[in-house]
């Protein structure tokens, strides 16, 4: 993706399959408070095993720290509409990077014998041992970091975990749901804000079977059997006692208006903070003090690589000259990305008979990867100095309704998984789209460390971003600007490569 055009903005993600229809529908930015919430989640485009989402880039306080994530912890009985308060309070915060986290994905995984009981209604779900509180713990607690987790997904109609797993980056807000996320004190430790929500029991039964019919693939005999024996007794037991440690309780759920918009307010103030440094952040110098990460290798400063940058910075160079000058760039820059590559001792007979040690790649294999559009203006040079390289190309655009990236195309090279990769992108501002990228090359066995990403121009954002969710991927780089602007260009920059390139400006 072309680096000064919008990478990525908002995010709004859940987990829970159930949920995501509606929840991570939500186009947070966009949308008006009550408009009904129906479209899919803000795709991002899902392999068989993986969704992807975008995730924002990290971000830090006046002292150089790490900003967290905000966590809302709500509670309630089963149907007391926790995941309808969640869903509101997300539109109301209309606010970038809100990810929802549902308990329901730390089920346990059961036995076969555990299964055929709960096909029967008999298996306790409503029971502390029927979750993976150390899974859910540490995922809030990374969440909470803004780093990368995989997050199972629960699908209720079959008791069991889905095989598509759901990877975020990092969110500014984490709403974190289920009728135990109260039970544990060290997931409580974890919370800025805690909401009980509470509805009439007569009304939470009402709801409850009206839902586990329609959604969950149950029958009235069963609802009520499950009801009476397990879950009536759980929130007597586990769920009513954490109304103490609430700072808010919420009757009436999802219909309470007031109090949704008045968690979104207490959200947003605690937030300010955050979002004047995000927009410094984005504005000014974007991470002051912070090093930069060790596996960024930027091309040597020389006098040629000064008078190129010169020449591609220029709005007034022409799009011949243009097109010249970064392909002579990018030559320089594959040498160099091709230098970082493994080798070993090479040894060679001369045409004089004599024995030359020389190097040679010991990887087991090389291909490229472009993220077009941009990406693609890099393959001549890549062909130049790499010969018979397999190539693949993988399209990210952003919906211009949503802001999001979106995957549109992927086309990977086979038998990839132990190769090298070089991914190409001619400039990378936020990160977003090469770190939605680098998802896909792991979702296809591509290790991280033999991952190269190469672009001829970064924003220092976009370094950090992606070293912090991939620490071991390679990035190459000619040089690495400070700034972005508030349209998430790079500057000073080259303005839109692929326009300038393409003569599309
Ligand atoms: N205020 C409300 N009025 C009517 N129905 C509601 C209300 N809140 C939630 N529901 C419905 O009740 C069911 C349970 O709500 P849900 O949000 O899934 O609860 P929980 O996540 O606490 O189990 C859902 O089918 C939902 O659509
Ligand atoms: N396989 C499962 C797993 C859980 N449940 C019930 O779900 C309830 C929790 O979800 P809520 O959205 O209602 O908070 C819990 O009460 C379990 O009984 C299930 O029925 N089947
Ligand atoms: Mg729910």
């Amino acid at each position: 993706m072309n680096g000064p055009t919008k990478e990525r903005r908002l995010s709004s993600r859940s987990n829970s399959g159930e949920a995501e229809d509606k929840v991570g529908a939500t186009d947070l930015g966009r949308r008006k408070r009550n408009a009904s919430v129906s479209e899919p989640i803000s795709v991002i485009r899902t392999s068989k095993r993986t969704i992807y989402t975008a995730g924002r880039p990290p971000w830090y306080n006046e002292s150089g720290e790490m900003k967290e994530a905000f966590i809302i912890g709500l509670s309630g009985g089963s149907a007391s509409g926790k995941t309808t308060v969640a869903e509101k309070i997300i539109q109301a915060l209309d606010f970038p990077w809100v990810v929802l986290l549902s308990m329901d994905s730390f089920y346990k995984v059961l036995t076969h014998e555990q299964h055929e009981t709960a096909e029967r209604n008999e298996y306790n779900f409503d029971h502390v041992d029927a979750f993976d509180f150390d899974l859910c713990c540490e995922t809030l607690r990374k969440l909470k970091q803004g780093r990368s987790v995989e997050i199972p997904m629960y699908d209720f109609t079959t008791h069991s975990r889905k095989k598509q797993t759901k990877q975020l980056y990092g969110a500014n807000v984490v709403i974190f749901e289920g009728i135990m996320s109260f039970v544990r004190p060290e997931l409580r430790e974890l919370m800025d804000m805690k909401v009980f929500v509470d509805a009439d029991s007569d009304e939470r039964l009402a709801r409850r079977l009206r839902r586990d019919i329609t959604l969950r693939g149950r029958n009235l005999q069963g609802v009520l059997h499950q009801y009476n024996k397990f879950v009536k007794p759980a929130f007597e037991q586990f769920i009513e006692p954490t109304l103490q440690y609430a700072d808010i309780v919420v009757p009436r759920g999802g219909s309470n208006e007031v109090a949704i918009d008045l968690i979104a307010q207490h959200v947003h103030t605690q937030l300010e903070t955050v979002k004047k440094s995000l927009r410094k952040h984005n504005l000014a110098i974007a991470h002051t003090g912070q090093p930069l990460p060790s596996t960024l290798h930027v091309l040597e400063s020389s006098k040629q690589v000064q008078g190129i940058h010169t020449i591609l910075r220029n709005r007034d160079t022409n799009r011949d000259d243009f097109v010249f000058y970064s392909k002579r760039l990018l030559r320089l820059l594959f040498e160099f990305a091709l230098s970082l590559l493994p080798h070993q001792t090479h040894i060679v007979e001369t045409p004089q008979s004599t024995k030359y040690e020389g190097r040679k790649f010991s990887g087991t294999g090389l291909c490229g990867m472009s993220i077009l559009r941009a990406g693609e203006t890099m393959e001549p040079a890549l062909f130049s100095v790499t010969k018979d390289i397999r190539l693949g190309k993988i399209l990210i655009q952003t919906n211009a309704r949503t802001e999001e990236p979106e995957l549109h195309y992927i086309r990977v090279p086979r038998k990839i998984s132990e190769d090298h990769v070089i991914l190409m992108d001619a400039t990378v501002a936020t990160g977003a789209a090469a770190m939605m990228a680098i998802r896909v090359l792991l979702d296809h066995d591509v290790k991280e460390e033999n991952i190269l990403l190469v672009s001829l121009l970064m924003a220092e954002t976009g370094v950090h971003s992606v070293a912090y969710a991939f620490p071991k991927v390679q990035i190459v780089t000619t040089a690495v600007d400070t700034h972005l602007n508030e349209h998430y260009h790079i500057i000073p920059g080259f303005g839109n490569f692929g326009d300038r390139y393409f003569g599309t400006e």
